[in-house]
């Protein structure tokens, strides 16, 4: 099936000469109109359940790049929130959550996702559909379970997430429980914003990359699978990407097993060996180092070229390895969209 937005054609199964092009963190603060918006809002948790301000922020970076996708503003940790944990954001700090603990660390969670305490994020989604360019494919989102746990179960940002990797050897049943609730909540609230008006979703896997192999089985794939296929089963014409940061040595695996119309590589993946594996069977999506959009100049140019050398002939979606650093400056960006679109800095 064509369509007139480029991001949910090459999902689709086209090929496009010219990649889509949207960023991870496109919208935040590395743009000053986001660092105003967010001035006047209260806690940023407040400020994802905000429609007004979430839509507003979702749409500055199309106005100002005119990106070919949008991604709902919001984080991946409303999703412990409407479970019943306690969640907030330490500005300078990062998410500070109440940390799964104790004799019985699940006892405080809810059995199923509160929806209604999402509503402003589907609220948010009708917003933004109303008032995006035609050709400005839509992409909600959502944290995979392994990646969510991770923050659930250390209350924090860790380096290697080592206490819910601690956690899942010691209490491998208990984990289980979790992430298996996790997974239910995931496709519910996936659906619920599909059904609000995204066409794409994708799930980040942020700390994929931190276990060995067993571990990566259980807790990463077998759970992303799972959503995908729900997801696809449940509402066919939705599009899924999956976001397996730091997959490494199970990047083939992913591109050949997860069933997503789309996966998104890291900035350590190698574009050439990924297409290779994807066949054209899967788009990829990626992979520019964030670093290099903040160096800017020859190195930014040289960089770009050679991705889009690696993915000529293959379904590319043109994204980061990661999100936008909010040093990043916002001419670099300009720069970047000119040289994917037009082959000019
Ligand atoms: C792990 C993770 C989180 N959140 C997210 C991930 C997965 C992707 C990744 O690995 O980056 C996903 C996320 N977070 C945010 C978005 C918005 C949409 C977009 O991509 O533009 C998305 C898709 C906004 C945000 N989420 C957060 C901010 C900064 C808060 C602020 O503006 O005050 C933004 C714009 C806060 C946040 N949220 C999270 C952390 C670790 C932090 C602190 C680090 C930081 O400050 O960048 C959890």
């Amino acid at each position: 099936m064509s369509s007139d937005k480029p991001m949910l054609s090459v999902l689709r199964g086209e090929q496009s000469r010219i990649p889509p092009l949207w960023l991870m963190r496109q919208a935040g603060r590395f743009l000053p109109e986001y660092r105003a918006l967010r001035a006047k809002s209260g806690s940023f948790l407040e400020f994802c359940y905000s429609p007004a301000a979430a839509a507003e922020a979702t749409l500055q970076p199309i106005r100002r790049f005119g990106f070919d996708a949008a991604i709902l503003f919001s984080d991946i940790l409303v999703v412990p929130d409407a479970l019943g944990q306690t969640v907030g954001f330490e500005s300078g700090h990062g998410p500070r959550l109440a940390p799964l603990e104790g004799e019985a660390p699940l006892s405080g969670l809810r059995e199923e996702i509160d929806l209604e305490k999402l509503a402003p994020v589907f609220e948010t989604i009708e917003r933004v559909k109303g008032a995006l360019p035609r050709e400005t494919a839509f992409i909600g989102f959502c944290g995979a379970p392994w990646t969510v746990a991770s923050y659930m179960i250390a209350g924090h940002g860790t380096p290697d997430q080592a206490p819910a990797r601690l956690f899942a050897y010691r209490r491998p049943e208990i984990f289980e429980a979790l992430i298996t609730r996790l997974v239910e909540a995931s496709v519910a609230y996936l659906l619920r914003q599909i059904d609000a008006g995204v066409e794409v979703v994708q799930i980040f896997d942020s700390w994929a990359g931190v276990l060995p192999p067993t571990q990566f089985e259980r807790w990463v794939f077998e759970p992303l699978r799972d959503i995908v296929a729900r997801v696809k089963k449940a509402r066919p014409q939705a599009l899924v990407i999956a976001f397996p940061r730091g997959a490494g040595a199970h990047l083939r695996r992913c591109v050949e097993g997860l069933g997503a119309d789309g996966v998104g590589l890291d900035t350590a993946a190698d574009p050439a060996s990924a297409a290779r594996d994807a066949q054209n069977r899967v788009a990829l999506q990626g992979n520019l180092d964030p670093l290099a959009l903040i160096a800017g100049g020859a190195a930014l140019e040289k960089e770009v070229a050679s991705i889009l050398t690696a993915f000529q002939g293959h379904r590319h979606i043109f994204n980061l390895g990661h999100g936008v650093l909010p040093q990043t400056p916002v001419e670099h960006v300009e720069m970047l969209v000119r040289f994917v679109r037009e082959g000019r800095s």
